[in-house]
């Protein structure tokens, strides 16, 4: 497409998705539900096709050079397609936020006013080369009354078009208005700007990716944005930790998938517990073939780890790969998290109660946990049925974004007549 077709193109979408949202806004709970239960058939009936059209991206990615953890977010395989499928249930057995009294009160003048939750209306969502993201991002969207302009990462384009005929098919069965999701089909990165500019039709952008996306969209955005920051995840391991919790952590939050964003890709150890705990901790990493960055002192347990330059502290690996520092106190591992961090998920593994209390307090962060892994950080596992992203700025939501996310509120007054004198 040339530029002029391109914006011709997503002003169309955009201005189509916002049309829809006086439909989708009012729809009740059981066609919403209908409609998720009709997605979740669907995708488990057109396994194959979708395995097909997802192997044609892997191969594409492959060929590309794309890293081994990058093809793995990409992949849909039956355990995946699966997830989805349960996914749009878990989200249709959650209940419709829409038309939720937030608070109501009486004023002496006798003015009824409510406090009502209501849609956002059209959300543009800028994604990642993940599929079964754009699932979750329907599912909350059409759950929530909101329509939805979906930008997928264009490693995954083929899967992404299967995926979304399948929503449009069950959107049309479950008698939607199938311009409620609209999916850019260009992987032209042009189509973004159009997109960030069309104020009058999009109420909100939500860029999930790197760094790079975020800091284009919050600089080129006509539109308010809500930014899913990237996640350079710290474990502080204190003095007081119990080893084997500390072990089971770590390798956890590290490699039970290193390629999502709530990953850990720095450990801090306090000093008094570095000679009990570096050593196993650094054997079970390399039994599953992480590679060990450390500070100075942590070379002198680790003499094959690669130093770590100042850039390390501030990186997100994404990657088999973990920074280690030794620090002389829980003071100087908040203050290194807070320095360095995303301010995405961060965990403590302690036994002392004040030094849980202190770190959950002083660490900056959208998710905080104490003996846990940062795994967690995520829709699905926080009961949200799925989500959006996990938003690491603080207006208008933190963290694991569900379906509250997706709404704003509205008052609502009724009178007999009043007069404001
Ligand atoms: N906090 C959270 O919820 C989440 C955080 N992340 C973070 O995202 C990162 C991984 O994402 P990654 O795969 O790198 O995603 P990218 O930022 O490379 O891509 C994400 C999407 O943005 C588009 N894009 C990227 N840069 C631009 C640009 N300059 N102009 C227009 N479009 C652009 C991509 O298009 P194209 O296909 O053309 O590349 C793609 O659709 C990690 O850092 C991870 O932690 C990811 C998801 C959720
Ligand atoms: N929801 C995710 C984490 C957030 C996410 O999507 O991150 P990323 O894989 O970096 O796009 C999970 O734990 O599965």
């Amino acid at each position: 497409m040339e530029t002029g077709e391109i914006k011709e193109y997503v002003e169309k979408l955009c201005r189509e998705g916002k049309e829809s949202t006086y439909n989708i806004a009012s729809l009740d709970t059981n066609t919403k539900n209908n409609f998720l239960n009709i997605l979740s058939k669907k995708l488990i009936e057109s396994e194959k096709n979708i395995i097909s059209a997802n192997a044609s991206d892997i191969e594409a990615a492959r060929q590309r050079g794309i890293s081994s953890s990058l093809i793995d977010r990409m992949l849909l395989d039956h355990k995946r397609i699966v997830q989805m499928a349960e996914g749009c249930k878990k989200v249709s057995y959650l209940p419709d936020p829409i038309g939720s009294v937030i608070f109501g009160v009486k004023r002496p003048n006798g003015l009824e006013i409510y406090c009502k939750r209501v849609p956002l209306g059209c959300i543009g969502v800028i994604y990642e080369a993940r599929p079964n993201v754009t699932i979750e991002i329907t599912t909350l969207a059409i759950k929530s009354g909101n329509a939805v302009i979906l930008k997928g990462g264009s490693e995954v384009i083929s899967t992404n078009k299967v995926l979304v005929e399948l929503i449009k098919e069950s959107l049309k069965e479950a008698e939607i208005d199938e311009r409620a999701v609209q999916f850019i089909e260009t992987t032209d990165r042009s189509a973004v700007d159009v997109l960030l500019k069309q104020r009058g039709f999009i109420d909100v952008i939500i860029p999930r990716g790197s760094e790079g996306l975020i800091k284009h969209v919050v600089e080129n955005s006509y539109i308010p944005v809500i930014e899913t920051g990237i996640g350079n995840c710290h474990l502080y391991i204190d003095e007081s930790a119990n080893v084997e919790m500390a072990l089971k952590i770590a390798i956890n939050a590290k490699t039970q998938r290193p390629s999502v964003c709530n990953s850990i890709e720095k450990v801090l150890i306090h000093k008094n517990i570095a000679s009990n705990i570096l050593v196993p901790l650094v054997m079970e990493f390399k039994k599953r073939d992480v590679q060990i960055r450390g500070c100075q002192q942590t070379l002198k347990y680790v003499k094959d780890a690669i130093l770590a330059t100042e850039e390390d502290w501030y990186k997100e690996y994404h990657d088999l790969i973990v920074a280690i520092k030794i620090v002389k106190d829980l003071r100087e591992a908040i203050s290194h998290i807070n320095k360095y961090g995303s301010k995405h998920s961060e965990a403590i593994v302690s036994e002392n109660y004040s030094s849980i209390r202190r770190f959950l307090r002083d660490v900056d962060a959208s998710a905080v946990y104490a003996n846990a892994s940062t795994r967690f950080t995520d829709g699905g596992e926080f009961g949200f049925g799925a989500e959006v992203g996990i938003s690491t700025q603080k207006l208008h939501v933190r963290g694991p974004m569900g379906l509250e996310a997706l709404t704003t509120m509205k008052y609502v007054i009724f009178g007999n007549g009043q007069i404001r004198t």
